[in-house]
């Protein structure tokens, strides 16, 4: 659905100083259907590859392509309906307040010349599937921020588009709220089946409902792939990030510590106590926890291993059990991202 071919973002720099380069040479394939999260610190070109998605911003190089149009080559009225082609779901919303939910949810129908029977009966039967029923006649300055982004979903959704850009979506909102907004999020891709990309710095929201994610860093993408692989990959710093189970500086060296992680079944299942049997091993469990990620069950353990302990009969026990991986040491810290 959406391929992002080698694309590259060159701002001029400020009073002369040399240009800043924000985007250095993305590539990206999302699928149709997906949601699609895109994470990474600040400064690492993430709003950047928003603009150029949603075709504010004009790339210096690269190409992006929308079921197979490159969105790049479109100027005129050729790039104005190929905007909306992709509706944007912004961090403040930015509502009209001047205008009542329902007209808000109608200006994009407005600006695309549709006739007020049609924008009305769009608009309502949004209104419905964001959960604002009998809100149409109230005005921003009325409703919480929760329903103010409904309203900001609905809007970028009265267009019919094939794509739905959340940027920082939720950032604005308390955690109920934001696991709220999420899961409509959610529905709206399950039931109209428009692909997602997620734009945040917020751990939480791959997990609850993301299916993939890329890491930018510095204008590159550092890591990509589907989130459970990420998880269950013990080389992905975003994976373990994900699921941070602690490090605990009292542990000291970190050379006998390792972060086992089970995916699914695994993840209820005996694997400790069988992994300390068939090691010999004598663990002690110094950090873990238990989450739903999407539709599927992961456990982290941080475990100490006593010195005599055999790593190779650690790493045997863990090969032939498909759904755990284990990771030796410490681990990396991402820095910029947040639970
Ligand atoms: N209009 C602009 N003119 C010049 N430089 C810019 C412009 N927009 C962004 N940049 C620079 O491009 C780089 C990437 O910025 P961008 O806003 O895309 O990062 P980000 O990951 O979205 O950051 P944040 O999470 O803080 O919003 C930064 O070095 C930034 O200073």
């Amino acid at each position: 659905m959406i391929v992002v071919d080698n694309l590259v973002k060159t701002y001029p720099g400020a009073g002369g100083a040399g240009e800043v380069a924000a985007l250095r040479g993305v590539s990206l394939n999302i699928p149709d259907g997906e949601i699609f999260g895109v994470v990474g610190p600040s400064g690492s070109g993430k709003s950047t590859l928003l603009r150029c998605l949603n075709l504010l911003e004009k790339p210096t190089s690269g190409r992006i392509l929308l079921g197979g149009d490159d969105l790049s080559t479109f100027s005129g009225a050729d790039l104005r309906s190929a905007r909306r082609r992709i509706g944007t779901v912004f961090q403040q919303f930015n509502l009209l307040h001047s205008r009542t939910v329902l007209r808000n949810i109608e200006l994009p129908l407005e600006l695309a010349g549709l006739g007020k029977d049609e924008r009305r009966t769009r608009a309502s039967s949004l209104i419905d599937l964001v959960g604002l029923s009998g809100k149409e006649k109230s005005y921003p300055s009325q409703l919480s921020g929760g329903q103010q982004q409904r309203v900001g979903i609905a809007r970028a959704l009265a267009a019919e588009p094939e794509v739905l850009l959340c940027d920082e979506a939720t950032s604005a909102l308390d955690p109920d709220t934001t696991d709220q907004v999420l899961d409509l999020v959610a529905e709206v891709n399950r039931t109209l089946g428009v692909t997602v990309v997620v734009i945040t710095h917020e751990l939480g929201v791959l997990r609850r409902i993301c299916t993939s994610a890329a890491r930018l860093e510095a204008g590159r993408i550092a890591e990509t792939g589907r989130i459970t692989d990420l998880i269950a990959s013990p080389d992905s710093a975003l994976g373990a990030a994900m699921l941070p189970v602690g490090d605990d500086p009292s542990l000291g060296s970190t050379a006998d510590t390792a972060v086992v992680t089970a995916i699914g079944d695994a993840a209820h299942g005996p694997w400790l106590s069988q992994m300390i049997r068939d090691a010999d091993a004598d663990i002690a469990v110094v950090g873990g926890r238990v989450e739903q990620v999407g539709d599927v069950t992961v456990g982290r353990m941080r475990l100490r291993f006593t010195a005599e302990t055999d790593h190779a009969r650690v790493e045997q026990f863990v090969d032939r059990h498909p759904h755990l991986t284990l990771s030796w040491g410490a681990g990396t810290e991402l820095e910029g991202l947040t639970e």
